[in-house]
């Protein structure tokens, strides 16, 4: 069988991959494992579950609104795994028919197997109705990740499990050691702390989060130890053991040894390449299961493109999609447009989001930067939603008043970051945010009192510059000679008349 386009993976960018070019006219195949499979990681492991295990933690736990109503307004006493499972199913059934519906109606073909390079141009897919052989002008690989498990780790599933398991757990553990404190573990780690699991974190690095701003992570850190939760950094594991069926303990590399009834191993994720036997296309995964491409995301085989997860970073669902639509773009010669500033939403209890610089690269960087800030305890919304600890921050170049970056954490951070996102991308100042008027009361009106903050502080440093410019007026050489002169005159004994 041939088609212009064959594609392997139906996570975020082989699904928006497979629809560009469908709209193109092109004969397009897309292969996936299982059907059920189809959405990817994205759908039934990662994104979407995380997300709505989330969304159902907030809700039964009364999170939002636990201020005004108290802990005794938690819509359940006793919420189980199975309660934060239902909505799951019902949101993935959803997303499942959606996409589809939206492959079919465009008369994408799909095939469900293991897909198999048999040559560069060929890949093989083992279905249930035996191997078939597809023939791809164009073929893109976009089959994602799996988390990292090494071999020393004993994996149960139940004491010690990955989060791709940690979906199927039976029940909510009373504690729990997240190993890795990376994106994946903080978000599942915030999780279960608000539902009231004790949680360490251990990471190896000095820092959480080093690529977010300081003061967002800093806000984050005390606001997860004020649900109990525990940060050992630097530490690096070395071994966990399980011990009397349902306890586990973690070994690290400092010597010291912690207990608790779960662990949940988050190290990072490594491509998902071992059957795709790409020796027979003539490529080579690295080390850690990836596939190299260049910008146009064509691996060293021209016609062989990477999209998603399995060509590294970012790893994110949003930038996988535009990945799927951009190669598609590049192998049919049209024209692909789109804005370089790339949002980070990251799902954490409150949560954070950025776009641009943070105040570390500015200051490395030796550009004359300005923060303007708006607390949510001072915008109505954020007291209506119950939120009076968020914050959002506009770093500004002091001369152009140029954006530099938006960083943002608490309720909707995700969401509005996206207004200061736009106008950075058309190139806007500081001052479109102070000119504009939004609704109210709406969280974006952040941006307005963080604009009118900008120009209170840079009121305060004219101010500054004046006193400046009056001081060295005052000191310039020439009044000083003068100064200097009448001194002298004055030093002068006075002339006695005789
Ligand atoms: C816990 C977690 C939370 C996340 N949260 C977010 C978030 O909030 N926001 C965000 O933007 N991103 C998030 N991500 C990242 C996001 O899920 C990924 O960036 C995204 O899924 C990558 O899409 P993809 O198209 O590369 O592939 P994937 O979604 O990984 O899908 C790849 C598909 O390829 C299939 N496949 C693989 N090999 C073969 C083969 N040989 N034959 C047939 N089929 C094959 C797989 O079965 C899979 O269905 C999260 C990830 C995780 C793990
Ligand atoms: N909201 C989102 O956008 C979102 C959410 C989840 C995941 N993701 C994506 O998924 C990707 C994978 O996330 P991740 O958290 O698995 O990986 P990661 O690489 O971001 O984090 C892994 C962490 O584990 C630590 N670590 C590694 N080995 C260790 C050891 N032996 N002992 C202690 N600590 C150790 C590392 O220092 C690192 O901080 C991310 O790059 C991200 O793009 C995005």
């Amino acid at each position: 069988m041939k088609y212009d386009i064959v594609i392997i993976g139906s996570g975020p960018a082989g699904h928006k991959a497979a629809i560009a070019a469908s709209k193109l006219g092109k004969r397009v195949a897309i292969i996936e494992r299982n059907f059920r499979g189809m959405g990817g990681v994205c759908l039934h492991k990662g994104t979407i579950p995380s997300k709505t295990m989330r969304e159902a933690i907030l809700y039964l736990t009364g999170y939002r609104h636990r201020d005004v109503y108290s802990k005794w307004y938690r819509r359940k006493r006793r919420i189980t795994m199975q309660d934060l499972r239902l909505k799951l199913a019902d949101v993935a059934e959803h997303e499942l028919e959606i996409i589809h519906d939206q492959l079919e109606r465009n008369g994408v073909e799909i095939f469900i197997g293991e897909a198999q390079f048999v040559s560069p141009h060929e890949v093989a897919v083992d279905g249930e109705t035996g191997r078939k052989i597809l023939y791809g002008d164009h073929i893109l690989v976009a089959t994602g990740t799996k988390p990292s498990r090494p071999p020393h780790i004993p994996f149960d599933g139940k004491t010690i499990f990955d989060s791709d398991e940690i979906i199927d757990l039976k029940e909510i553990p009373r504690s729990m050691i997240v190993v890795g404190g990376g994106v994946i573990g903080i978000e599942y780690a915030i999780m279960f702390a608000t539902l009231g699991v004790e949680v360490t974190v251990l990471d190896g690095r000095e820092h959480l989060l080093e690529f977010c701003d300081r003061e967002i992570i800093d806000a984050l850190i005390h606001h997860a130890r004020s649900l109990g939760m525990v940060f050992r950094m630097g530490e690096e594991v070395v071994g966990i053991e399980r011990f009397s069926d349902t306890m586990a303990a973690v070994q690290t590399e400092s010597g010291k040894r912690l207990v608790a009834d779960s662990v949940l191993y988050t190290v990072g994720r490594v491509g998902d390449a071992d059957e795709l036997n790409f020796q027979a296309a003539g490529l080579e995964p690295d080390e850690r299961g990836r596939l190299w491409c260049n910008e146009e995301h064509q691996t060293w085989v021209p016609h062989i493109y990477g999209a998603g997860d399995i060509v590294g970073f970012p790893a994110l669902a949003s930038v996988s999609m535009e990945q799927g639509r951009r190669v598609v773009c590049n192998a049919f010669n049209e024209p692909f447009e789109a804005f370089d500033l790339m949002p980070y939403g990251l799902f954490t209890i409150p949560e954070i989001s950025m776009v641009g610089k943070t105040e570390q690269q500015l200051t490395e960087e030796h550009i004359p930067y300005e923060v303007g800030a708006a607390r949510y305890r001072e915008i109505a919304r954020g007291q209506i939603s119950g939120d009076r600890d968020g914050m959002l921050k506009i770093l500004f170049h002091r001369e152009t008043l140029k954006i530099l970056g938006i960083h943002a954490i608490g309720e909707s951070a995700t969401e509005i970051v996206h207004i200061g996102q736009t106008v950075m991308s058309l190139d806007g100042t500081i001052e479109y945010f102070r000119n504009a008027v939004f609704n109210y009361p709406t969280m974006a009106e952040c941006y307005k009192v963080a604009a009118f903050d900008a120009f209170e502080k840079m009121s305060l440093d004219r101010l500054f510059e004046e006193s400046q410019l009056t001081k060295a007026n005052t000191d310039s050489p020439a009044e000083t000679e003068a100064e200097e002169v009448n001194q002298a005159e004055l030093d002068e004994p006075e002339a006695v008349e005789v």
